[in-house]
C-alpha cells in the first residue's frame, strides 16, 4: 500500500543483518501471563450515594496504587465521538506515506508524525508502528481540508478533558492532598494526543509494535480497538488489556509518581505488533505546562523536583543518546 511506511524493505535489511536476533518474548521475566486482569470501575457510581461516590474514589485510587492502570466505563466520552475519532484516524494514516512524511504535513510543527524508531541504535528498539502525536493547541493550525479530522479531534478534546480532571482530583483527594495543582497548572491547552497504528507484521516474535515504556504525563486516557495487544509490565509479567469497546484505559505517567512519591505507579507497558489485522488506538496525555513544577508533596522526596521541560528535555537526551528513554529513574534523590 502506499501508505504503509516502508517497513519491510529497512526491516529485513536490518534483521538480515542480525542474524540471531532474539525473540521478543525470550526473558523468562517477560512471560505472557493471560489470568490476571486490570480493574474495571463502574464511574456511574460517582454520581449515585455519597457511599456508592466513596467506594468508586477508593477503586480509583487502589487501581492507581497497585496497577497503575484500569479500564473505566460510563466514563462521559460517547460513542459516537470515539467511533468518529477512530473512522477520522483510519482515513488520515491511509494518506501515502510520501505525504506523511513531509516535514509539514497537516500544517503540523516537525517530527509529529513517526514511523519505526529512528533513533534505535539496536534491533530490539525496532518499532512497527506509526504515530501522529499532537500538541492541542496546534490543531488550530490544521489545514483546512482535514477540517474534519481536525472539528472530530477537537470534539474528543472537549469530552475526554473533564474526565482526566475528575479522576485527577480524585486521586489528589486520596492522598489527603489538598489540590488546585492541577487547575494551576494544566489546560486542555496544555495536553498531547497520539494517534497510533500498527500494520500488519510478517514476523511479530521479532519485532514489537510500540516499545516498552512508561507514558510522561500525569495521567493517561487511551481508546484502543477490538484488535487487543498491549501488555503491562505487572510482578515480572506481562498482562494483556483486553480489548473493551465501551471502556477507556487509564494508567498513570511519571508525573503523577513524582508528585505522589511512588504511591501512584507509572507502569511499563508495551504493544505487540499486528500479525493478522492491523490495529488502532488513541491516547490523550494529560500534562501540564512547560513550566509547572513537579515535587513530591510527601517527605522525604524520592525525586528531584522538575520542571516538565526539563524533564522533557532530559527524555529528548536520552532518545537521541541510548535510542529510548530513560524516565523518572534519572530524578532519583
Ligand atoms: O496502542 C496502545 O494501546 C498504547 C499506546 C501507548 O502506550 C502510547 O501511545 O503511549
Ligand atoms: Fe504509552
Amino acid at each position: 500500500m502506499d501508505y504503509d511506511p516502508p517497513f519491510l524493505e529497512t526491516y529485513n535489511t536490518l534483521l538480515q543483518g542480525a542474524n540471531n536476533i532474539s525473540d521478543i518474548n525470550d526473558h523468562k521475566s517477560s512471560m505472557v501471563q493471560k489470568c490476571d486482569e486490570i480493574p474495571l470501575i463502574d464511574l456511574k457510581r460517582l454520581k449515585l450515594s455519597h457511599l456508592e461516590r466513596e467506594e468508586c474514589m477508593k477503586e480509583i485510587s487502589e487501581a492507581a496504587r497497585k496497577w497503575g492502570f484500569f479500564q473505566v466505563v460510563n466514563h462521559g466520552v460517547s460513542q459516537e465521538v470515539l467511533e468518529r475519532m477512530h473512522f477520522q484516524q483510519k482515513e488520515v494514516f491511509r494518506t501515502s506515506f510520501v505525504i506523511k512524511s513531509q516535514e509539514n504535513f497537516l500544517n503540523l510543527p516537525s517530527r509529529s508524525y513517526r514511523w519505526g524508531n529512528s533513533f534505535a541504535t539496536n534491533p530490539k528498539q525496532f518499532m512497527w508502528s506509526e504515530a501522529l502525536h499532537m500538541f492541542v493547541p496546534d490543531l488550530a493550525k490544521m489545514i483546512h481540508h482535514h477540517k474534519s479530522l481536525r472539528s472530530t479531534i477537537e470534539d474528543f478534546v472537549t469530552v475526554v478533558t473533564p474526565l482526566a480532571e475528575k479522576l485527577v482530583e480524585i486521586l489528589a483527594q486520596e492522598l489527603n492532598i489538598k489540590f488546585n495543582y492541577f487547575q494551576k497548572n494544566c489546560s486542555s491547552n496544555t495536553c498531547y494526543l497520539r494517534l497510533n497504528r500498527y500494520p500488519l507484521c510478517p514476523f511479530p516474535s521479532k519485532v514489537i509494535g510500540f516499545l516498552p515504556h512508561a507514558d510522561s504525563s500525569f495521567l493517561t486516557i487511551v481508546h484502543q480497538d477490538h484488535i487487543g495487544g498491549l501488555q503491562l509490565m505487572k510482578h515480572g509479567n506481562w498482562i494483556p488489556v483486553k480489548p473493551n469497546s465501551q471502556a477507556l484505559i487509564v494508567n498513570i505517567g511519571d508525573l503523577f509518581q513524582a508528585l505522589s512519591n511512588g504511591v501512584y505507579k507509572s507502569v511499563e507497558h508495551r504493544v505487540i505488533a499486528a500479525e493478522k489485522v492491523e490495529r488502532f488506538s488513541m491516547a490523550y496525555f494529560y500534562s501540564p505546562s512547560i513550566d509547572a513544577v513537579i515535587e513530591s508533596y510527601a517527605t522525604p522526596p524520592l525525586y528531584k523536583k522538575f520542571t516538565f521541560g526539563e524533564y522533557k528535555d532530559q527524555i529528548m537526551k536520552d532518545v537521541k543518546e541510548g535510542g529510548d528513554k530513560v524516565g523518572l529513574s534519572r530524578f532519583l534523590l
